[in-house]
């Protein structure tokens, strides 16, 4: 973890991430994405290829791309008064000129809803209706007072938030991290504790702890894929970043999948609804036309709610499950790097909107469709879609790191490197030590015909599995060298010496490749103890110009504040 330059590895430390011995994300993509998810990876991959087209150019557009955030809000959980937002990459833009908006979001236009704080009950029945927001259409609604939201949708209309053009602020690597962003995930996580003992425990638990991490998933997805290289300047994806954080954990990957699947049914559910929705003229064809083309390639297997929350014995359950959501809402409040907290408001707001429709609406019954559908605030709406979107570029982005995890592997297979990832890779040190024993007990307690026999299969297999791309890619073996070696042995008159030698080639490679790395890590305690009296002298030296300068009363290092030792800062010149 660090800045953007530090998080560029070594090659030898991104040689050993990439070619680690899972091969990529060891995901089968013909299996089922969960129990509950009547779907595969592959499908929905597929899918995904389909609408990502669409789905991309429906969150530029202006009704999508806007969202409301206050940024000042305090921390609901602890102190956060010392809030660390200096950085240029964690800050956001917010909208400053409102002249080129279109109308539903200028100011005049927003200011006519109400501080809900202050409302009635009969004002937020005009308030809450997306339709009535967005078009002036005032269909009448009836208010319901049970609780249905899992998130705060009236926060939105506080008077201190800020409209943020999500383009212009997109999601990517900022340098948040360290204990500061920890504590958030650890509390997150915490919140995954039921307390009850009630029939679908298991699977609403499950369900809540894949959202969560599909979502803490996805993110690492978009930092690893927008990352700053400070050669280029460019922003562009890190393989090596990628692995570390998601690849190399299969769960992590399927959990996303899980949540593209949440948020697919929860649109394919409002499906019917949406196509009637009542949007502003400049967007019914092009706005609409998006939309139904997303939906209408959804399916209702995709997800299995129903599976959830079962019967009457679930309903405590469900709102435990609604109220710990909607803390993880407002967890995001708690969040140091304004970007972050954006997106995660973004994402929990719409994870929040999917869990309200599938939980708490039933196709069949019109009063729900009226508390659930009918009054989807634009903010909820804005933010299923875009997170939606963010799970469709997550998805795009793991194929696409899939195929440069491909294109490296291949490389590394062809480059001279006899040492890549001996320690971490498949075909490991402690692997081949086992194989090397398995080998002689084999072969010591058959006939010579057999051994033969077996030593044949072993090289033929050794050499076939060369072949596949992903399985040994790791390990280079000298494969010529090897049929030499065979040869030599075959020839030789006593055919029981064909394993002695193999094996005592393996332990005597795995020997060398151990005392070459205690070497480095001697190497590298011993270039610590070197930097050691360097590294005083330079802190010394920049403490004594600190104290000089605040002595003779240079400004800018009288109020100086102290650093915050874990917020990165990105090396951006
Ligand atoms: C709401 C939120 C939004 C953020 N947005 C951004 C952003 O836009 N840009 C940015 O650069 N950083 C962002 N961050 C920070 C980012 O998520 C990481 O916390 C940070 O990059 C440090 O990563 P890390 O590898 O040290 O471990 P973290 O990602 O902080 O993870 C902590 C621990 O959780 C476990 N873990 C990690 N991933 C998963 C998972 N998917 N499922 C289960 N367990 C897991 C691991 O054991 C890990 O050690 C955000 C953080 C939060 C809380």
């Amino acid at each position: 973890q660090g800045n953007a330059t530090e998080s560029t590895f070594s090659s030898s430390k991104a040689n050993e991430i990439i070619s680690d011995s899972t091969p990529f994300c060891k995901v089968e993509k013909d299996s089922t994405v969960s129990t509950s998810c009547n779907i595969t990876f592959q499908e929905i991959n597929n899918i995904n290829e389909n609408i990502r087209n669409d789905l991309q150019s429906l969150v530029n557009t202006d009704f999508f791309k806007y969202f409301k955030l206050d940024i000042y809000k305090q921390c609901p959980f602890w102190d956060d008064s010392n809030r660390l937002c200096t950085d240029g990459s964690c800050s956001i833009d917010i909208v400053e000129d409102w002249s080129k908006l279109p109308e539903y979001w200028q100011p005049e236009h927003l200011s006519e809803l109400k501080d809900p704080s202050n409302s009635s009950d009969e004002d937020l029945v005009t308030d809450c209706s997306f339709l009535d927001q967005l078009c002036n259409d005032n269909k009448k609604l009836q208010y319901m007072q049970n609780d249905i939201d899992y998130c705060d949708v009236n926060e939105f209309e506080s008077k201190e938030s800020v409209l943020i053009d999500l383009t212009k602020n997109p999601e990517r690597f900022t340098g948040y991290g360290g204990q500061q962003s920890a504590n958030i995930w650890k509390h997150i996580y915490g919140e995954n504790c039921f307390s009850m003992d009630t029939q679908g425990k298991c699977l609403a638990k499950d369900a809540f702890y894949r959202l969560v991490s599909g979502l803490h998933a996805s993110i690492g997805v978009h930092i690893s894929n927008e990352m700053l290289n400070s050669e280029t300047g460019q922003w562009g994806p890190n393989l090596e970043f990628f692995m570390s954080r998601v690849g190399n954990f299969p769960d992590r990957i399927t959990n996303i999948y899980f949540n593209y699947a949440v948020v697919a049914k929860s649109l394919w559910k409002i499906m019917p609804f949406l196509k009637h929705l009542d949007f502003c003229n400049e967007y019914d064809n092009d706005v609409k036309g998006k939309i139904i083309n997303i939906t209408s390639q959804l399916d209702s297997n995709i997800f299995q709610e129903d599976l959830l929350f079962k019967n009457d014995l679930d309903y405590s359950l469900k709102d435990e499950f609604r109220s710990r959501f909607k803390n993880v809402t407002k967890i995001m409040d708690c969040v140091d790097c304004d970007t972050c907290r954006l997106w995660g408001k973004v994402q929990t707001t719409g994870y929040a909107t999917s869990l309200k429709i599938l939980f708490e609406f039933d196709e069949a019954d019109e009063e729900s469709r009226q508390n659930v559908v009918d009054k989807l605030t634009k903010y909820e709406l804005i933010a299923l879609l875009n997170t939606f979107d963010r799970l469709s570029q997550a998805i795009e982005a793991i194929n696409s790191f899939e195929r440069m995890y491909n294109k490296n592997m291949n490389n590394l297979k062809t480059k001279e490197n006899p040492n890549a990832s001996f320690i971490f890779g498949k075909n490991n040190f402690f692997r081949l030590l086992k194989g090397a024993k398995d080998y002689i007990n084999n072969n010591f307690s058959s006939s010579n015909a057999e051994q033969e026999e077996i030593t044949k299969r072993d090289v033929n297999k050794l050499l076939e599995d060369e072949k596949e791309p992903v399985k040994f890619a790791d390990l280079k073996l000298p494969e010529k060298k090897y049929i030499k070696k065979q040869t030599t042995t075959s020839n030789s008159k006593s055919k029981n010496t064909t394993p002695i030698i193999k094996s005592e080639n393996k332990w005597k490679k795995a020997w060398n490749t151990e005392i070459a790395n205690v070497m480095e890590a001697f190497r590298f305690i011993w270039r610590s103890y070197l930097d050691l009296p360097r590294n005083l002298w330079k802190l010394l030296l920049v403490n004594m110009n600190k104290l000089w300068n605040k002595f003779i009363g240079v400004a800018n290092y009288l109020n100086e504040k102290e650093e915050n030792p874990i917020l990165y800062k990105l090396n951006i010149q």
